[in-house]
């Protein structure tokens, strides 16, 4: 006898005359996952070469044939960067959690937002937040949304300007998650936001916020986002310009000079030319030229991490006071800020639209 499924009135694809043997189906409900970067799970050599060597395998992030990267990766980098990033992480790291800030950030944002579309859509939406390396992995957190029932899932990688080596391979990597499913769910992926009105006004909240408690106004305001090889920019990533264009946005929310506002891009890596200028460089020489108090800011990174925390912070800062710069004002990621927080339910409630 063949066994027959009974679909309910609703046609939600709920079961209610199912025979036993039929796996259950949870009432359909819609995802929202958040994806960031990644990190590793401690400071130790083994965990950062982990890390580093998922990281640095994606060929989304170093493009290389494998051939050419790979002995060069394992026999040389990772024998090395392991010890000097993991130093990096262990001065930022969050002891009470144990974990690095790019974890707990994402996880109070992610708390924040579940607040609010909760608010809105009750039980019918589930929210999460998974990472493109190390844990909570895309794929984990993916299925896990399905065994909840989400059938429709808005993914959003959480960075403003899409790159490549971010937005692409953090898409990449959740429709991988999918070509194992059965049942796939329908999927969404979040368009850049770099230049939505509410973002900038957040990002400007947040230059006034530090400048308001400062004594001495910084005579540069420096912009500086992750630097990428000049060549992603030639072979058509948008990255830098929209880097450029965040900049330019911001400088007019805040009725800033033109003079008074630069874009840069730190945190270069290997021998290929990279976009610039180093904001490394850049800030020594801005100390040399005259500009003493000067703020910088991360307009790339949607919460602070080993790039800002320790690279701007330390190295960049250090680089600046050695060239005789007086004050250097760092305006921290929008991280959880209220602002930030209704920016992004905005572009998420943009994304959900027909769906909720
Ligand atoms: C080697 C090439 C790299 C490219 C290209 C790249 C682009 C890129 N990255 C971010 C955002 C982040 N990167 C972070 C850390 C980080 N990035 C690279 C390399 C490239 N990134 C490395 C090796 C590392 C690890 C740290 C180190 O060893 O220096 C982070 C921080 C993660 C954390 O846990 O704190 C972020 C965020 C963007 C936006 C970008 C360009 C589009
Ligand atoms: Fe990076
Ligand atoms: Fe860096």
């Amino acid at each position: 006898m063949t066994d027959s499924v009974v679909m309910d009135q609703a046609g939600e694809g709920r079961l209610t005359n199912a025979p036993a043997s039929h796996p259950g189906v949870p009432s359909a409900k819609v995802g929202v996952v958040v994806a960031n970067l990644g990190t590793p799970d401690a400071t130790d050599y083994w965990s950062m070469r982990r890390y580093l060597s998922e990281f640095l395998s994606d060929k989304r992030v170093v493009d290389y044939a494998a051939w050419k990267w790979q002995p060069l990766l394992q026999l040389i980098i990772l024998t090395k960067r392991p010890f000097s990033s993991g130093k990096a992480y262990k001065s930022i790291w969050n002891k009470e959690k144990d974990e690095s800030p790019l974890l707990t950030i994402t996880r109070v944002q992610t708390e924040k937002l579940t607040e609010r579309l909760k608010a809105l859509y009750g039980e019918n939406v589930e929210v999460d937040f998974c990472m493109r390396y190390g844990n909570p992995s895309t794929k984990s957190v993916l299925g896990r949304m399905k065994e909840k029932g989400c059938e429709r899932i808005v993914f959003f990688p959480l960075y403003p300007q899409y790159g490549s080596p971010t937005t692409a391979t953090a898409n990449d990597e959740a429709f991988r998650a999918l070509m194992k499913m059965k049942w796939q769910p329908a999927i969404r992926t979040v368009p850049a936001y770099f230049d939505r009105p509410t973002y900038i006004q957040a990002l400007a909240n947040s230059v006034t916020d530090v400048y308001s408690q400062l004594e001495t106004r910084p005579t540069k305001l420096v912009a500086s986002y992750h630097g990428v090889p000049e060549r992603y920019l030639l072979e058509g990533d948008p990255y830098h310009c929209q880097c450029h264009k965040t900049t330019r946005l911001l400088r007019e929310a805040l009725g800033f000079s033109k003079e008074e506002v630069d874009t840069a891009f730190q945190s270069q890596f290997g021998p290929e030319k990279w976009v610039g200028p180093q904001t490394v460089e850049h800030v020594a020489t801005l100390a040399r030229q005259g500009h003493k108090h000067i703020a910088i800011l991360s307009p790339a990174f949607s919460a602070d991490c080993v790039e800002t925390l320790e690279e701007i912070k330390e190295e960049i800062y250090d680089s600046f006071i050695a060239a005789g710069g007086e004050t250097f004002s760092y305006i921290p990621c929008l991280n959880d800020r209220e602002d930030h927080m209704d920016a992004l339910l905005e572009v998420i409630n943009n994304e959900l639209s027909g769906w909720l």
